[in-house]
């Protein structure tokens, strides 16, 4: 059935989300804030500042007037980064109460909130309250904006605690090269979504200091244990870190040249200063704020988490990284067996 989405936020991902639910038959408005970016994406049908070589069909169009872009919509999508999903949030929420509308609301964003260490759906869900939205869903999983752009084999999840609001999302998205799983376990799909940024941010600065596969097995194995470990002290079920939203994300991020974060980690491992990175970057590096804010929450909760810590120490510290290695590299021997219990 076709159904009017407005797609918020027209970065790769926003963008490249918007093509294929048009693709798929639904009827979209793609919002930006910049009136220079829309008149772009209509008048040439290009994104060039976020998909240099990507041409959309003439038949995306996008706006800046988000008023405009709700009315109508039975779903609305958030791609904005973390950190701007609040300020979006309430812009819909006074939309939607003027228009009395309760659309269902997904977001594909991956991160935590500094401060609050909300994940996104809480954010969400805090700040449009219950009569103006029909159910909360996050779209996660190995996913590059640049690949399914060019319809390469994807599959993501869709996860929401009602089942049917998952089921409502996997049939608006699916088609023959993008295929959705659903998840009700949202805890666990929004953590481990927001926690892999933060190891790939390592396994980038493994490659930028030339270390080889086996580090960067080894970083992502004992990666995956310490976020899991975190998010099982939050409610998500250990599945879910072996699922797509998991060990998949995982994967693609500490391994794909598209990711930002691997990139970020691997021009701080060559020695370019953070700032530098975040500057020349020009679009979000997730990880950095999250890594924060599960160093903060590894310390509330007394779990032990030595690669976040580690990180959080170059990246908010100025630590120097291979000081950092050699301190991992040499803690005290540990037993492998029970990794949910042992750092
Ligand atoms: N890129 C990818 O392949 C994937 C990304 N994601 C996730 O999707 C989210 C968005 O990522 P991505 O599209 O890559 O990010 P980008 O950095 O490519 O783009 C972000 C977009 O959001 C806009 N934006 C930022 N703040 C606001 C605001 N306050 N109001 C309106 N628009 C705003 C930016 O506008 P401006 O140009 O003005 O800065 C830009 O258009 C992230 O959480 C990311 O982790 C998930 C899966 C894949
Ligand atoms: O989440 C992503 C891939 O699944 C995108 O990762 P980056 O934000 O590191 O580019």
């Amino acid at each position: 059935m076709t159904k009017k989405v407005a797609v918020l936020g027209a970065g790769s991902w926003g963008s490249v989300l918007a093509s294929v639910l048009l693709e798929n038959g639904h009827q979209v408005e793609l919002w930006t804030n910049k009136e220079s970016q829309a008149a772009e994406i209509n008048a040439e049908h290009t994104n060039s500042k976020y998909l240099a070589d990507f041409h959309f069909s003439d038949k995306l169009h996008a706006t800046t007037d988000l008023h405009a872009a709700l009315t109508a919509a039975q779903v609305v999508l958030f791609v904005v980064p973390t950190k701007a999903i609040r300020e979006v949030a309430v812009q819909v929420c006074d939309e939607l109460r003027a228009m009395n509308s309760a659309p269902l609301l997904i977001h594909a964003s991956k991160g935590l909130e500094l401060e609050t260490y909300k994940r996104v759906s809480q954010i969400i869900e805090e700040e449009i309250p219950a009569g103006y939205r029909s159910g909360i869903v996050a779209l996660s999983g190995p996913s590059h904006a640049e690949e399914v752009a060019k319809k390469d084999l994807t599959l993501i999840t869709a996860a929401s605690e009602d089942l049917k609001q998952a089921e409502e999302t996997q049939a608006l998205f699916m088609n023959e090269y993008l295929r959705i799983y659903t998840n009700t376990d949202l805890i666990g799909v929004e953590l481990g979504a927001a926690f892999k940024n933060i190891i790939a941010l390592g396994a980038g600065a493994l490659h930028g200091l030339g270390y080889g596969d086996d580090a960067k097995a080894a970083l992502m194995t004992r990666g995956l244990a310490e976020i899991s470990r975190l998010g099982v002290a939050f409610g998500a079920d250990p599945l879910t870190f072996i699922g797509l939203s998991g060990v998949g994300d995982l994967i693609v991020t500490c391994t794909s040249v598209h990711s930002r974060n691997w990139r970020a980690g691997d021009q701080l491992g060559s020695g370019k200063k953070l700032a530098d990175v975040i500057n020349d970057m020009g679009m979000v590096i997730e990880g950095i704020n999250t890594c924060k804010a599960a160093y903060e929450l590894s310390l509330q909760k007394g779990i032990e988490m030595p690669i976040t810590q580690a990180i959080y120490n170059v990246l908010y510290q100025g630590a120097d990284i291979k000081q950092e290695i050699t301190c991992l590299m040499t803690r005290e021997g540990k037993a492998e067996i029970g990794t949910q219990q042992q750092a």
